[in-house]
C-alpha cells in the first residue's frame, strides 16, 4: 500500500528563550494542516510526537505529546510519544508509516519538537546529551573509541572547548579514526561545513544564514579536535509536523503536491568489529531502504544527511553509496555534493547551519526533501529532483549511532 506526505510544515530554527515547546508544536502543526488543505485536525486518526529532552530539562512528564498537541485541538486519538535520541523524528515517521501500511487508519500526523536552549541552565543543556548513551558503560565505551582513534593523535596545544556536548568528542574520535585509516583531512571536514553554511544562506528557516569559507571554519573556536565550532551542530529550538495518508485517502487532499514514501528503514546498532564498516549502522539502513524502494544510489537526486558534525556527512555519504568507502572527503572536495553538483547533499544547510533541534531533526529533513520534490525550494532548488533520500542517526552505542533511519521519497 502506498503512503504519501500530504502536508508538511516547520518553524524557523534558532535560539528562542521565550518560545515554549507547546507554542512551537502549535506553529508546526498549523503549517502542516494548512499545507494539506485541512482546516481542522478532525480527520487525523493517530499521531506520533518525538522529543528527547523536556523530561530532563523541564521536569515534564512522559506524556509530552498529549500535553503539547492538546492546544492544537488534537486529543482523543492514539498519541504515541517517541524518544530515540537524535533519530526520534524519523522513528516517529517510521511508526506512523507502519500504522498506515498495516491498514489501521488512513491519515496520521507526525510531529517533532525540541527546546534545547536554556540560557540559565547551560550546564544542564550540555549534560542532557549524555542521556543518549549507555550511561552505565559510558567510560569503557569512550575508552574503546579513543583507542580506535589513536592513529591520529590530537596536535599539541589544541584544547577542547570548556562547554560542549559529549557527542562532539564521540564524533571527533570517529573522525580521527577515519583520518588515520583513509587519509581524510581536517580541511576536507571543514569543506563540508563551508558548503553547508553556504547552502543555508538560501534557507530562510535556517538558524544561521551566513557564508563561511573553509579558512574561516578552520579558524573558528576549537571544540574537540579536529572540529571547530562551525563544524558542530548548534543548540537549536524548533519543531516540524507532517501529515501522511494512504493512497485511498489521497483524493481528500491535493494529490498534485503529494509526495510518495518509497521506503523507510529503521535499524539499531550491533556489536560489530570496529573495522567492519560494511556493517556500519548507517550502511545497513541504506541497503535496506534501497532494497525496499527498488532503486540504488545512482537514482538519487538530492540527500539530507545527519551532519551533527561535518565529519558525519563524510561517513554517511559513503554509507549511502554515493562514493566508495574512504572517499567521502575527496567527493566533497570535487564539488559533487554542493548545489549544482552530481548529488547535492544538505541543500537546507544541514544540521550544521540550518540547526539541529534533536527530536525534530528527522522530520525537518523530510520537510526539506518534500519541498525539493515539489519544486518549491526557491534559490536552493535542486534541478529535476525526482528521488530524495534522508539519513537520520541518533545516540551512541558500541562504535556507532544507536539508531539510524534511511528514508527514500519520490519516484513517481
Ligand atoms: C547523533 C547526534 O545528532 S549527536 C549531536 C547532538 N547535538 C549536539 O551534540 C550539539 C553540539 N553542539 C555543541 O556542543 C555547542 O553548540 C558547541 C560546543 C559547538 C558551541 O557551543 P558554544 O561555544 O557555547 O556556542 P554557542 O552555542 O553559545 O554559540 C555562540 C555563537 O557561536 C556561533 N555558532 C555556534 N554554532 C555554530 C555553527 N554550527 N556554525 C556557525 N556558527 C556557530 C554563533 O554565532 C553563536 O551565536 P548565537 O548564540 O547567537 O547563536
Amino acid at each position: 500500500m502506498d503512503v504519501y506526505i500530504v502536508g508538511s510544515g516547520m518553524t524557523s530554527l534558532g535560539k528562542f528563550p521565550d518560545r515554549p515547546l507547546r507554542a512551537m508544536t502549535a506553529m508546526a502543526v498549523e503549517k502542516a494542516l494548512a499545507d494539506s488543505g485541512l482546516d481542522n485536525p478532525s480527520s487525523i486518526e493517530a499521531a506520533w510526537f518525538s522529543n528527547t529532552r523536556q523530561a530532563l530539562l523541564e521536569g515534564q512528564n512522559g506524556i509530552r505529546g498529549e500535553v503539547a498537541l492538546r492546544s492544537s485541538g488534537i486529543s482523543g486519538i492514539p498519541i504515541t510519544n517517541v524518544e530515540n535520541a537524535c533519530a526520534s523524528g524519523s522513528t516517529g515517521f517510521a511508526n506512523a508509516l507502519a500504522y498506515l501500511k498495516a491498514g489501521f487508519g488512513e491519515v496520521a500526523l507526525v510531529v517533532g519538537a525540541e527546546k534545547m536552549f536554556f540560557p540559565d541552565n547551560r550546564d544542564g543543556m550540555f549534560r542532557a546529551f549524555k542521556g543518549s548513551t549507555d550511561v552505565l558503560e559510558f567510560d569503557s565505551q569512550i575508552d574503546a573509541l579513543l583507542s580506535l582513534a589513536k592513529g591520529m593523535p590530537i596536535p599539541d596545544g589544541v584544547e577542547p572547548a570548556a562547554e560542549r556536548s559529549v557527542f562532539m568528542d564521540i564524533y571527533a574520535a570517529f573522525a580521527r579514526y577515519h583520518m588515520a585509516r583513509y587519509g581524510t583531512t581536517q580541511r576536507q571536514i571543514a569543506a563540508v561545513a563551508s558548503k553547508n553554511h553556504h547552502h543555508s544562506t538560501m534557507n530562510p528557516d535556517a538558524q544561521y544564514q551566513f557564508d563561511l569559507t573553509i579558512e574561516e571554519v578552520l579558524a573558528d573556536k576549537p571544540v574537540s579536535w579536529p572540529f571547530t565550532r562551525a563544524m558542530c551542530a548548534p543548540i537549536s529550538d524548533g519543531a516540524a509536523a507532517m501529515l501522511l495518508c494512504t493512497g485511498s485517502a489521497l483524493k481528500r487532499f491535493n494529490a498534485d503536491r503529494a509526495v510518495r514514501v518509497a521506503s523507510c528503514a529503521l535499524v539499531s546498532s550491533t556489536d560489530r568489529d570496529p573495522d567492519d564498516l560494511d556493517n556500519h549502522v548507517g550502511r545497513r539502513a541504506a541497503l535496506r531502504a534501497y532494497e525496499q524502494a527498488g532503486v540504488g544510489p545512482e537514482a538519487m537526486s538530492v540527500a539530507e544527511v545527519h551532519d551533527a558534525t561535518a565529519f558525519a556527512e563524510i561517513i554517511q555519504i559513503e554509507n549511502l553509496g554515493f562514493c566508495p568507502r574512504g572517499e567521502g572527503g575527496a567527493m566533497t572536495d570535487s564539488g559533487a555534493t554542493a548545489l549544482g553538483g552530481r548529488i547535492p547533499v544538505n541543500p537546507s544547510g544541514g544540521l550544521l547551519s540550518k540547526g539541529h533541534p534533536v527530536g525534530a531533526t528527522g522530520i525537518i529533513q523530510l520537510h526539506e526533501l518534500t519541498t525539493q520534490l515539489r519544486g518549491e525550494a526557491g534559490a536552493r532548488q535542486v534541478d529535476n529532483a525526482r528521488w530524495a533520500i534522508a539519513e537520520n542517526g541518533g545516540g551512541f552505542l558500541g562504535y556507532e549511532e544507536a539508531a539510524t533511519t534511511v528514508t527514500i521519497l519520490g519516484g513517481e
